[in-house]
């Protein structure tokens, strides 16, 4: 009984065969490398037992280790197959047909006519199936077969041979359930389970699947009940894993594949279907017609449709009767009908999926938007932030906080991520784990502007404080200290470590342009750069100069305050407005505990020193903390450094350091609580040194005048030693005399009255007796910017001009007015100096005698000039009558002044004062 090659045209294994056609593209890689090693071992194994077994067949061996080519070549004749099972059970194939002696070997290997090796083949497989064990499709031996149901089918024959050799009569462990046999029954493969199976194993997804029994097995036909894996669970498998968007490139080119697929089969099968209906057309001869028909009549009982298998469509043969549509023409026709439904469901599926790519690119767009307007909602947060925290800062600035920074050091030998006693770091605030006795630990917070944990780069510390660098340059005094116990990393912070790289200079190395501005600090050289390697070399020279040294504490302890201080002076081009900002930059030494850093001799008396000017500084930020009236600047070298940063009108910010280790715990809680209190110093606004172009043009006509006067420094001093010398007085006198030429028609004083010369000598001893304190006269005059109330020492410093350490006395001014005057004509300088008075009032204010004449003069000026004058006058009542006088030019009691003497005295004293305080003004 003959059966015919059986069709199977099911979706799910069309779809399977299409993932393995193309499953590279569409499923895991990893999985299909993996597949593919187990096969190639399973194909060895399978080789192996078969050449154990069957030995050399036609003059061929199979090889060892054979490709899948070379295994289905091998193979394709079914020789080696029937032979093997003939081996296992003897005449189970009755008639193998062997390769011819004259062997004419065909390139595929195969020397025996399609037939012959069909016939083999077919023997084979329908042997394998009565005994229950899996079988293969003869296609698969074709090229494009798949010769892994070749493999699963020979070992599961090598596992029967085994089982019966150990006396398991029957037994094959690749089998799962056994079949019973089905002789003559259509060999129907259930292709798509192994596949699934293996699928599904491997990844996982149906654990309950997997049958104990088959453990390792290399994979069965049928799952326990036998029902084929739906489409579903396979298009599930290809798409898992798969990114969202993939999903409809994968299904779309899944679908035309499957389409191409069925088209390809469909149009084989019906090729085949023609070929096998010619074929089968009746004989014409009567008797052979009638055998033929019995034949058929036979086949058709032997046709089969397994309950299981409702999914594929098969056909076999079947005799025709006259006028009806044959069985194969119904099925064909079914199948085309099928194949319709088919096309027009992967048309829907298509235009769904379109529509679903459609839906998902608008989402896509909707999802775009949101994520953009997300964004820009993110990044207006941050603006906020960041503008909230400028608001801070201006606020800041406006109070005049002294900002405090909080660094913390990571553990010296210690895991970068382990803090030490630090509990808890966020942005502005730092807390410690303190222990206590009765093993509860607390913990204590601290607040500040910035904290930075001991992972913090140099770089972002920097850009937290160079906001405030950059004020410098606006012109403010800005000033940065670095504060905290020994080796807890201020030099760090303000230079960086020994090795220097881009990444981790210190806040030090940032600097621009500087031009010299004066000198404060004693000994300290001031000088001109251009450039900032200008500066870096002096701040390595500066750092040579540094003492350093190591201790038990910090092996490069510094034994000195370090202190770098840059002036900038920038000038607006159009405004000719000039700025002046300078920044200092320190390095305050550590305070230490002697006991702890072990130091001894020069170290311990650096170490005495250190801490005494720390604790002055502790001092200063108490008192400036409490508000009180007297600051105690003066009681050590550093304090008075920091005097204008601390007490000042600038911007400053102290870097607090501390150590996160458990020994340093004592100093570190003092030193927070010392940074704290420097926090809540408010030091008023900070000032811009900002000049008007004018002022800027006096300043230098000041500059001038102070050379000058340095200049005449030296005939000043003699004068001030002959100045007891009557004689050298009256030749003052004369001089003076000679200097106040009077005009025609005004009243003179009798040169040679004795009376009147001798109150006159009274008058000037008593003048050069009185001291003038200029912070008396600075008190009377209008406030300047940087002028401080009661600020003796600042005070001294306004009276510009004059030797800020010399208490000028009113013999001073005298012989001032004279060294100046005497040799030089008083009108040029006068109108050189202030443009803005004619020449004309200048002169008639020098050279009048009439104090009627000089207050008309003076009445002349301009509203501006007024002002001007009203320094003069305030000067003048305060010198001269010690209050006596009127403090404004339209005083009756100089109108009533009736002496002659008096009047004579008073107007040249007046002028004298008028034309040094002309000095003042410029100097002012
Ligand atoms: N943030 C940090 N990151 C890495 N190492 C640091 C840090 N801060 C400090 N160090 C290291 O800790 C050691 C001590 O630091 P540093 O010399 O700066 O301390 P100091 O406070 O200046 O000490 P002293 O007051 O004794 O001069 C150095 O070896 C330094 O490189």
């Amino acid at each position: 009984m003959a059966s015919e090659p059986t069709f199977s045209l099911s979706v799910v294994s069309v779809v399977q065969d299409v993932l393995q056609k193309h499953g590279n593209s569409l499923s895991d890689i990893d999985l299909a490398s993996r597949k593919a090693e187990e096969a190639s071992l399973r194909r060895n194994e399978a080789a192996r037992w078969l050449q154990k077994m069957v030995g050399v067949v036609g003059g061929k061996e199979m090889p060892v280790e054979p490709t899948e080519e070379d295994f289905r070549i091998a193979l394709r004749n079914g020789i080696i197959l029937c032979n093997a099972l003939n081996k296992v059970q003897p005449g189970a194939v009755p008639k193998v047909v062997e390769a011819p002696c004259d062997n004419v070997i065909i390139p595929d290997g195969a020397a025996l006519s399609t037939y012959q090796c069909f016939e083999n083949v077919r023997n084979f497989l329908v042997t394998m199936e009565e005994m229950g064990l899996p079988t293969f499709e003869v296609s698969d031996l074709e090229e494009g077969g798949k010769s892994s149901r070749i493999v699963i089918c020979v070992l599961a024959l090598k596992s029967y041979s085994e089982g019966k050799l150990g006396g398991k009569n029957g037994s094959w462990k690749y089998g799962g359930n056994p079949k019973p046999p089905t002789l003559g029954k259509l060999i129907v493969r259930k292709s798509s389970e192994p596949f699934m199976r293996s699928l599904i194993l491997s990844r996982g997804m149906f654990p309950s699947d997997h049958n104990p029994s088959n453990n390792g097995d290399v994979g069965h036909d049928r799952n326990e009940e036998g029902s084929i894996p739906s489409l579903n669970l396979l298009v599930r498998e290809i798409l898992y894993g798969k990114k969202l968007e993939d999903i409809p490139i994968v299904v779309g080119s899944l679908l035309s594949k499957v389409m191409e697929e069925f088209e390809q089969r469909m149009l084989i099968q019906q090729e085949m279907l023609k070929t096998t209906q010619e074929k089968k057309a009746p004989p014409q001869d009567s008797n052979v017609k009638e055998a033929y028909d019995n034949e058929k009549m036979e086949e058709a009982e032997d046709v089969e449709v397994k309950p299981n298998e409702c999914s594929d469509l098969k056909y076999n043969d079947v005799k025709e009767s006259s006028g009806q549509p044959s069985k194969q023409q119904k099925l064909a026709q079914q199948q085309i009908e099928n194949f319709e439904e088919l096309k027009m469901m992967v048309h829907q599926t298509k235009t769904g999926m379109q529509v679903l790519q459609e839906n998902y690119r608008e989402d896509f767009i909707y999802l775009c938007k949101h994520l953009d307007s997300l964004a820009s909602a993110a990044s207006g947060y941050q603006n906020v932030l960041k503008e909230n925290r400028k608001l801070y800062n201006q606020l800041q600035d406006l109070k005049g906080n002294i900002r405090v920074y909080c660094r913390v050091r990571p553990l010296i030998g210690g895991h970068p991520n382990h803090y030490g006693t630090i509990n808890n770091i966020d942005e502005e605030s730092i807390s410690l784990i303190i222990p206590s006795k009765n093993g509860k630990d607390g913990k204590k917070t601290f607040s500040f502007d910035r904290v930075f944990g001991p992972s913090v780069t140099q770089g972002e510390v920097f850009s937290d404080t160079q906001p405030l660098i950059r004020s410098v340059l606006d012109g403010y005094n800005v000033c940065i200290f670095a504060y905290g116990q020994t080796g807890s990393g201020k030099t760090h912070t303000m230079s960086g470590p020994n090795k220097l790289t881009e990444e981790t200079l210190g806040v030090n190395y940032q600097i621009r342009n500087t031009s010299h501005n004066g000198i404060n600090v004693p000994d300290a050289n001031l000088v001109p750069v251009s450039s900032p390697s200008d500066v870096l070399n002096l701040m390595n020279l500066g750092q040579k100069n540094r003492a350093v040294s190591s201790t038990a504490l910090n092996d490069r302890s510094s034994r000195s305050h370090s202190c770098l201080t840059v002036h900038v002076q920038g000038r607006e081009f159009a405004s000719g407005n000039s700025l002046r900002g300078c920044i200092h930059l320190v390095d305050l030494a550590g305070s230490e505990r002697v006991d702890k850093s072990e130091v001894t001799g020069d170290r311990l008396k650096e170490a005495q020193h250190i801490n005494k000017s720390l604790s002055a500084l502790g001092d200063v930020i108490a008192s400036l903390a409490q508000k009180q009236s007297h600051v105690p600047y003066r009681n050590s070298k550093l304090t008075q450094l920091l005097q204008d940063s601390l007490g000042g009108q600038a911007k400053t910010l102290m870097f607090v350091h501390i150590s996160p280790e458990p020994e340093a715990l004592g100093e570190t809680i003092s030193t927070l609580k010392f940074a704290e209190r420097v926090s809540t110093i408010e030091l008023g606004a900070a000032r811009v040194n900002k000049d008007s172009g004018d002022v800027k043009e006096l300043k230098e006509q000041i500059a001038s005048l102070k050379a000058t006067l340095a200049k005449k420094d030296g005939e000043l001093q003699y004068y001030k030693q002959s100045a007891n010398n009557i004689a050298e007085i009256s030749n003052l006198k004369s001089q003076l005399s000679s200097l106040v030429r009077p005009t025609s028609g005004s009243r003179k004083l009798p040169r040679d009255d004795s009376s009147s010369l001798e109150e006159q000598k009274k008058a000037t001893s008593k003048l050069k007796r009185r001291s003038l304190d200029p912070s008396e006269i600075c008190r009377n005059l209008p406030l300047r910017e940087n002028r401080k109330n009661g600020d003796n020492e600042l005070v001294s410093r306004d009276w510009v001009g004059m030797d800020v350490k010399r208490n000028p006395t009113a013999d001073d001014i005298l012989r001032e007015h004279w060294e100046t005057e005497s040799k030089e004509s008083c009108s040029p300088r006068l109108s050189h100096t202030f443009p803005l008075y004619s020449s004309k009032i200048c002169m008639e204010m020098a050279t009048t005698n009439d104090f009627d004449e000089l207050e008309l003069a003076t009445s002349e000026c301009s509203e501006s000039d007024a002002s001007w004058l009203s320094h003069v006058h305030i000067l003048k009542a305060t010198t001269y009558s010690n209050g006596s006088m009127s403090k404004t030019k339209k005083s009756p009691n100089l109108r009533q002044a009736k002496s002659q003497e008096n009047r004579y005295l008073y107007k040249h004293f007046m002028l004298l004062l008028f034309s040094s305080r002309i000095i003042l003004l410029i100097i002012n």
